[in-house]
């Protein structure tokens, strides 16, 4: 024979049935064939830890159509199904990945409940991974009201009822000792983000115990929708502490330990263990997200981590940047600069004080003294607004709290506030709904040319107030963005768009740099980084219809732009560990990314050049 025929085949169900060795490499370099990999793999038996990963990948048959990570029900050409050996196990009709998306976005709407919708999508979830989030990143603007806020929130709130199959890990405080064990029986060998929660804060409502799974459930279909970040690298844990709320623990659908929560010692050692069980089993650069932990926990388990793990808080770094953000893509209506403002918080928790910190960051770099950005900055919480009063204030005021503590008389009613301070930007963040009515929105109206409003809270029950009522009550003259998504909002023949003030804009993109730049932390300029990127973003365009962040259906690119910025951070600033630093980052981060069309599992034969 002139030149050497072999078989290059593109597909790991085919691979493994050729070559188990060749399949191994194939299947852990991110299903990207190399062929150079055959000279560097042993021969002999493949390890144990392979010998897992590879488990599905050896099944021909109905064992493929069962696995939703190569399941691609209707789109299996007939060539494909005589080779993986399922002709006549499916309808003989061929559909491509364009029908099947239009026709699930077809049924998704038929299903007028969003509890439906939100579990008709987890089931295509657990049947075709591909197929559901190819729907997912194309129709954005429309699947994530139903997998993210506000849907998760009911979901979380009745997942009881909504569960189906197991997904991510579920550790309780019984199994401290046992952790990187029981790690050790989660299939995935190539994790590289965990987002955990131990449901203390679900959104605004409250204490949700195991039922909070739902949570980094759904931020890590974010991440693989909004991010691109391939999903068996993404692990959500629900780090189940006990309870307190007494109504769940009582109910017979409950799925949670039925105890109140434990705290002190034993709780700090559980977290302990967990994140060095994640780091030992995963590697030292697992990027750990926390998210909706209570307050009284989530602001000390970020200082006690932040430079020792790859880790961030969502709630409190990840909602500051995207705050900041709009109100600075906001400024580029109202025309003022940030110190010319006086921003008025309802709220003083992880949101509200994330954001403020993060305010006068971007303060001081206009030239502001950070004692007078501080003093720009007023927050509202259960006490009323936050004062000194004779240093008596300051002894119940936890430690992030005390460096916007006023010397200023006590008030503690939110519009008598507003008429004093006459704040030109009022963020709500205290998960309480209905708090900026009628009178208070007229308040901000009077004052401002262009008053700026943001309703923070979610799900959308207890959002400040809608979109709607914002722009009815300030002659149409608000700057708006909310938690939840609000649907279009007309006033006086004009159609607004308003944006949705999210942590959802820069989390994906965070996740992303740091996971393909291996950083070794990720510092509070990061998420400064992020918000300059996001409210750049803006266009004029989205400015004009009332839109102070880019339109959510591009959020896939956003992020990977943002990933790109922040992948640039980190090499210039010795945070990654990825080596050697790629010249065009954009491009690096795109190579990484998951890809969202189906593989073909036919071989393809190619030839090796002739040998002389
Ligand atoms: N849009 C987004 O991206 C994000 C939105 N959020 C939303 O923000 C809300 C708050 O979250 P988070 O900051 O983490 O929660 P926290 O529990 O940390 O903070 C809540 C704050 O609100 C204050 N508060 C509660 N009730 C009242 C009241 N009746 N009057 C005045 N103040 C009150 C609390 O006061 P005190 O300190 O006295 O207890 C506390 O300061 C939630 O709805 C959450 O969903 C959160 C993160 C991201
Ligand atoms: C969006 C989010 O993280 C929250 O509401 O908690
Ligand atoms: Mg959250």
């Amino acid at each position: 024979m002139a030149s050497t025929q072999i078989t290059k085949i593109i597909g790991t169900r085919t691979l493994s049935v050729c070559n188990r060795s060749l399949a191994t490499s194939f299947f852990t370099r991110n299903q990207r064939f190399h062929t150079s990999a055959r000279s560097q793999l042993p021969d002999g038996p493949i390890p144990r830890k392979h010998e897992r990963l590879l488990g599905d990948v050896h099944s021909r048959g109905i064992g493929v159509l069962r696995d939703p990570r190569f399941n691609k029900g209707m789109a299996f050409t007939l060539e494909e199904r005589q080779i993986l050996g399922i002709h006549g196990l499916l309808p003989p009709a061929v559909f491509s990945m364009e029908e099947q998306v239009r026709r699930t976005v077809e049924n998704v709407r038929k299903l007028a409940n969003p509890i439906n919708q939100y579990v008709y999508m987890l089931s295509l979830l657990q049947r075709n991974e591909k197929l559901f989030f190819k729907v997912v990143t194309e129709n954005v603007e429309e699947m994530s009201p139903i997998l993210y806020t506000p849907t998760v929130g009911l979901a979380c709130q009745t997942l009881g009822h909504v569960y189906q199959r197991p997904r991510g890990m579920y550790i309780t405080i019984n199994d401290k000792n046992h952790i990187f064990k029981m790690l050790c029986n989660y299939p995935e060998h190539h994790i590289k983000a965990v987002v955990m929660t131990d449901g203390e804060r679900i959104l605004g409502l409250g204490d949700l115990g195991a039922f909070g799974m739902g949570i980094p459930i759904g931020k890590l279909n974010l991440y693989t929708a909004m991010g691109g970040i391939p999903p068996h690298q993404c692990l959500p844990v629900m780090l189940d502490v006990g309870t307190n709320n007494e109504q769940l623990r009582n109910q017979d659908t409950y799925f949670g330990i039925r105890q109140e929560r434990v705290t002190g010692d034993q709780y700090d050692e559980f977290i302990d263990e967990f994140l060095a069980a994640v780091v030992h089993r995963y590697g030292q650069t697992t990027l750990l997200q926390f998210e909706d932990f209570a307050n009284h926990n989530a602001f000390r388990l970020l200082e006690k981590y932040r430079n020792k793990y790859l880790t961030f808080n969502d709630d409190i770094q990840g909602t500051a940047s995207v705050c900041v953000a709009g109100i600075m893509a906001a400024m580029r209506i109202t025309k003022k600069k940030l110190p010319d403002n006086t921003f008025l918080f309802f709220g003083a928790g992880e949101a509200a004080i994330g954001i403020a910190e993060l305010l006068v960051t971007a303060m001081t770099q206009e030239g502001m003294p950070e004692k007078e950005a501080r003093s720009k900055i007023w927050l509202i919480d259960k006490a009323g607004l936050l004062v000194q009063v004779g240093g008596g204030r300051s002894e119940g005021a936890s430690p992030e709290k005390i460096p916007f503590l006023k010397e200023h008389k006590e008030m503690n009613d939110l519009l008598e506030i507003t008429k004093h301070l006459k704040p030109s930007v009022v963020v709500g963040a205290a998960g309480v709904g209905q708090m900026f009515d009628k009178a208070f929105l007229n308040e901000m109206a009077a004052n401002n040319e262009r008053p700026v409003i943001f309703a923070l809270s979610n799900p959308t029950s207890h959002s400040e107030c809608t979109a709607q009522e914002a722009y009815d009550h300030t002659q149409g003259r608000c700057v708006f963005a909310s938690g939840s998504p609000f649907p279009p909002v007309s006033y006086n023949g004009k159609t607004y768009h308003t944006g949705q003030g999210n942590n959802a804009y820069i989390f994906p993109g965070v996740a992303l740099a740091a996971i393909v730049a291996s950083m070794h932390h990720i510092s509070e300029e990061v998420f400064f980084i992020a918000a300059k990127v996001i409210a750049d973003l803006a266009e004029e365009s989205d400015l004009e219809m009332g839109r102070i962040y880019p339109p959510l259906a591009n959020i896939h690119e956003v992020s990977t732009n943002l990933a790109a910025k922040i992948v640039e951070y980190a090499y210039a600033n010795n945070i990654a560990c990825t080596y050697p630093e790629p010249v065009d980052k954009l491009a690096f981060v795109r190579a990484h990314q998951f890809s969202l069309e189906y593989e073909s599992f036919v071989p393809q034969v190619y030839s090796w050049p002739q040998q002389k």
